[in-house]
């Protein structure tokens, strides 16, 4: 897993015009995970959501999923939530917060939720690409300049994980912390 995941930042360095190795330093010490989710059938699946929508806040999300389905990313075009089809033997691929951050906003994070069926459990298994816990995260210097100057703030990622982890489990009413907090203002 690691090693896809390692490979897709190639890509997409290569994809920015940048050498293939460019995002190596940020993963040295990478902080990455995965995730069980299991999601019990729910009676009345339009009244609650497996998992609300939201941003991957890392780098990278590959995503594997049984053939139950409810995962449902946000269209940009029009706003409308549109079903990810299971597609056998395959990963979703998720592009998160920091390679918009990154990349200075040529790539953008995508917003998805969880529907919930009410009748099938459904597993899913997600991996995250997280760089280093003491990585600055800002847009890469050589995608910057007087015309395309940075989007965003440098951000420490260790920091920003633990403050959004901490007021989810506390289920504090307040909004947690968002990239566009280090949005620098046009
Ligand atoms: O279960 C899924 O398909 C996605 C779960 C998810 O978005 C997450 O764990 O961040
Ligand atoms: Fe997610």
């Amino acid at each position: 897993m690691v090693n896809l995941a390692f490979k897709l930042m190639e890509l997409i360095a290569l994809s920015l015009d940048l050498p293939a190795k460019r995002f190596v330093e940020f993963l040295e010490d990478h902080a990455s995970f995965i995730r069980l989710n299991h999601y019990p059938p729910c009676p009345s699946p339009d009244l609650a959501l497996g998992v609300g929508r939201h941003k991957d806040a890392g780098a990278l999300t590959i995503l594997a999923q049984d053939d139950v389905g409810g995962l449902e990313v946000k269209r940009k075009s029009d706003g409308e939530w549109v079903l990810v089809k299971p597609t056998p033997d395959s990963y979703i691929i998720n592009v998160g917060d920091i390679i918009q951050v990154w990349s200075n906003d040529a790539y953008e994070s995508v917003e998805h939720r969880v529907k919930l069926n009410s009748e099938k459990e459904r597993f899913s298994i997600p991996f995250f690409l997280n760089p280093s816990h003491y990585t600055m995260v800002k847009p890469l210097e050589e995608l910057t300049d007087e015309q395309n100057p940075a989007k965003y703030k440098a951000y420490n990622w260790g920091k920003f994980f633990t403050t959004r982890k901490r007021s989810n489990l506390m289920k504090l009413n307040v909004e947690n912390v968002q990239i566009y907090h280090f949005r620098v203002s046009e």
